[in-house]
């Protein structure tokens, strides 16, 4: 059933307003990951629930405590439950999405302040943090609600919505709260939910829209390794004590191979190789080699082959070294020897893999290498935080509804993916409330989300609100 022409006449004609409101979204830099900003991080919780109750929807701020990060006690940013339409006869849907990003500064080599909205009108492209990962599409969300109440139109379904603020940095609280909210025996905020939708991925390339049954799961560890009681001269302590640095680069080098390969023993073996059977699935998808160097920015695919590539991201488990605190990076040759510094990388996982598995894994190995490396330093590994791998049937109705809404909108069929990235809840809603759950990604495959110049492009922000409210109006259809 396609939407009400009124609906997507409204869209079109409200381009403006909607990209405003996006703009006034991008302009909090609501990182979760860094102490210095969880204020701005409350102040985006405080501006989207006033743009939910504007549009009618009911609302309540659910404080998720408090937790420690970076050594300090801190205020969990609230989850931000919504209620609108109460129809027995019409199905619910539950819409959950983010509204915390992650950290960005202009030096980190963007063309422009990341926190102003730019709206490049040659490319189309609407460029700042957040803008597709997760501002942009949950204001999609709040278009369409926008649409149905100004045009006077009954939403086809009833809504529920769950907004948190802490995805980028573990979703701490959340799995908590919905499962004190499905608890058996109790009445409670996700009663009645027939279907969830998650619209926080990404199209494969830059042309084909899809749809996403499965995720990555998460398992992000920090390595410590300290030495002496203060910064030193490396001129007077060069070849004289154990360097803290020089152990663990040793260590972060021998944790993954160039080619991907990861080399802490046990963590691939868990999956079994794909057979030619499966490798069909990758062959069919709209995707090529050019698709990930342009998105990558650089022509260094790990394999000439499609279908590698592919199940790189899709279906096997990837590790990747993302930074080192503690050490020298500025500008200059500043000669020290850094005290204590902090290797930081994660391992993507997927199916039959879990955080709690592969944890003993990794540790095991670290304290090993260490054990070889002879030193007198100091070693520290933690978990910072995790999250299982999610798949779900693409034969459910919601898919159904989901392929149909797509076919109207973009005219064409989407390709059914699953997304290398983590959104742990996932999996919980999916436990927790028993029912199906569908990403539907409004986004492009080269927005580069968490990445510079992230970008969402203005044809996607509108056609995607449109996909949004289509879909809505193809679930209500549905009779299942
Ligand atoms: N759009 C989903 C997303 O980007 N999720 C993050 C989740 C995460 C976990 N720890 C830090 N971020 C991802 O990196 O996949
Ligand atoms: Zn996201
Ligand atoms: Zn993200």
């Amino acid at each position: 059933m396609p939407a009400p022409t009124q609906f997507t006449e409204f869209i079109d004609e409200h381009v403006d307003s909607f990209i405003q409101r996006l703009a006034n979204a991008v302009a909090i830099p609501s990182i979760s990951g860094n102490a210095q900003h969880r204020q701005d991080v409350f102040k985006m919780a405080s501006w989207l629930q006033g743009e939910l109750n504007t549009l009618g929807v009911e609302t309540k701020q659910v404080d998720l405590g408090k937790h420690v990060m970076d050594g300090e006690e801190l205020q969990l940013p609230p989850a931000i439950l919504g209620r609108i339409g109460n129809d027995p006869r019409k199905k619910t849907v539950l819409v959950y999405g983010h509204y915390d990003v992650q950290p960005a500064e202009q030096s980190d080599g963007w063309d422009t302040e990341p926190f102003k909205l730019v709206v490049d009108e040659k490319t189309g492209r609407l460029i700042g943090r957040g803008s597709t990962d997760d501002k942009g599409p949950i204001l999609g969300w709040l278009n369409v609600l926008e649409a149905h109440k100004t045009v006077g139109l009954e939403l086809p379904v009833n809504m529920r919505f769950c907004f948190e603020g802490m995805e980028e940095s573990g979703s701490e609280g959340l799995d908590d709260l919905i499962k004190s909210e499905t608890a058996k025996g109790t009445a409670g905020f996700f009663d009645n939910v027939d279907c969830v939708c998650i619209s926080d991925n990404y199209w494969l390339n830059s042309r084909t829209p899809c749809i996403t049954y499965g995720l990555r799961g998460l398992a992000y560890f920090k390595v410590t390794v300290s030495g002496p009681a203060r910064d030193l001269h490396s001129g007077v302590f060069g070849r004289t004590v154990h360097e803290p640095m020089t152990d663990l680069v040793q260590i972060m080098s021998k944790l993954v191979a160039t080619d991907g390969t990861i080399l802490v023993p046990g963590v691939d073996d868990m999956v079994s190789a794909a057979d030619a059977e499966e490798k069909k699935i990758y062959d069919v998808l709209d995707y090529s080699i050019q698709d990930v160097e342009d998105a990558a920015g650089g022509k260094i695919a790990l394999s000439d082959d499609k279908a590698t590539v592919l199940m790189g991201r899709m279906r096997n488990p990837s590790l990747s070294l993302h930074g080192i605190e503690g050490a020298f990076y500025g500008p200059g040759a500043k000669t020290v020897i850094p005290a204590s510094v902090s290797g930081k990388f994660s391992i993507r996982l997927v199916p039959p893999q879990t955080p709690d598995a592969v944890e003993p894994l990794v540790f095991k190995y670290i304290e090993s290498e260490f054990a070889k490396l002879n030193t007198k330093n100091k070693l520290k590994i933690e978990n910072l935080h995790g999250g299982k791998p999610w798949v779900a049937d693409f034969k459910h109705w919601n898919y159904e509804a989901a392929r149909r809404a797509t076919e109207l909108v973009y005219k064409r069929s989407p390709d059914l993916t699953r997304e290398g990235g983590s959104i742990p809840v996932t999996l919980t809603f999916a436990e927790s409330l028993g029912v199906n759950v569908l990403l539907l990604p409004m986004g492009r495959g080269d927005d580069g989300a968490h990445s510079t110049n992230e970008k969402l492009d203005k044809s996607n922000f509108i056609e995607g609100t449109k996909l949004l409210g289509t879909y809505l109006y193809e679930v209500a259809a549905i009779t299942a």
